[in-house]
């Protein structure tokens, strides 16, 4: 009897809030007569979740992201992060992935990994083992000292998810990291992404024009309206996990690619 009241317990533990957004609003330039990008976003992200967010062109996803980084600040509302306000970047708390891989040219993938490190002044031992297990986790093992003009689209890609995860931030930001790719290895590089998420269990939010890396990725979609953005939908991805390519053929993953689809061309 004890052990089954222990059992519920541990059920009813209330997992941990990782991000959450209060009433976010942003006015570009002023609030008299700017541009409305943000309005009234209220989101809750618990730990250790994949959270994807999709909207019409110019709804304000971006926007968001920037905001959850610390990047942009906000006209109303407010962000914390691991219960503490986020008002500028800080990359122990959070990493950030960009739709282009923004590596430096001039250095290696390996130091270009390394590179929050040396600008926190990690010991050079330190920064190498870190960076080069980072760059083992994406799957770049022996790439360390290739330029990013020697790498391919995806393996760039993979060097900054490598740069946004050296320092261990609970939370990774993701805005459209796959769309420069071609389809084949988006979708190998959606599930790449999935495997070093199971790995790391870091709480990740993810933007992204396709409806089918959307659900294929997400344990939540959360949908916005067009400009000024909100949130209008939210949609709980209960397919089983590990997530496998054969699901997308099936009736559940369809049904759920089309209730986003109806939300998104609802909107004006
Ligand atoms: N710095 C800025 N100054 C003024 N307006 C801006 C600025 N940045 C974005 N905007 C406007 O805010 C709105 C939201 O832009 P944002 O880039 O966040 O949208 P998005 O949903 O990410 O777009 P997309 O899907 O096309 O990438 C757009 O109308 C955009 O023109």
């Amino acid at each position: 009897m004890q052990h089954v009241a222990n059992v519920t317990q541990l059920k009813e533990v209330p997992k941990r809030t990782a991000i959450s957004v209060e009433n976010l609003s942003h006015v570009y330039g002023g609030n008299d007569g700017g541009v409305p990008a943000l309005e009234d976003v209220s989101i809750n992200v618990e730990e250790g979740r994949f959270v994807v967010i999709v909207g019409p062109s110019g709804c304000g996803k971006t926007s968001l992201l920037m905001m959850l980084a610390g990047l942009r600040h906000q006209t109303r509302g407010k962000i914390l992060c691991a219960g503490k306000p986020i008002a500028e970047p800080d990359p122990e708390r959070v990493g950030v992935v960009f739709q282009e891989a923004s590596l430096f040219p001039w250095l290696t993938a390996l130091d270009n990994v390394e590179f929050p490190l040396s600008l926190r002044g990690a010991p050079r031992e330190e920064r190498r083992q870190r960076a080069e297990a980072m760059l083992k986790l994406v799957g770049l093992e022996g790439f360390g000292a290739r330029y990013p003009h020697e790498l391919s689209g995806g393996m760039k890609q993979r060097v900054s998810i490598a740069r946004g995860l050296v320092q261990d931030p609970p939370v990774l930001l993701m805005d459209e990291p796959f769309a420069a790719l071609d389809e084949q290895t988006r979708m190998t590089m959606g599930h790449e992404l999935l495997r070093i998420w199971s790995t790391t269990r870091k709480t990740v939010v993810f933007i992204t024009h396709s409806l089918t890396e959307a659900v294929y990725l997400a344990d939540e979609v959360l949908v916005m309206s067009a400009r000024p953005g909100k949130i209008i939908d939210r949609i709980e991805v209960d397919l089983p996990r590990p997530r496998t390519y054969e699901m997308m053929a099936t009736d559940t993953f369809g049904r759920l690619r089309d209730r986003i689809w109806q939300q998104i061309r609802k909107t004006p």
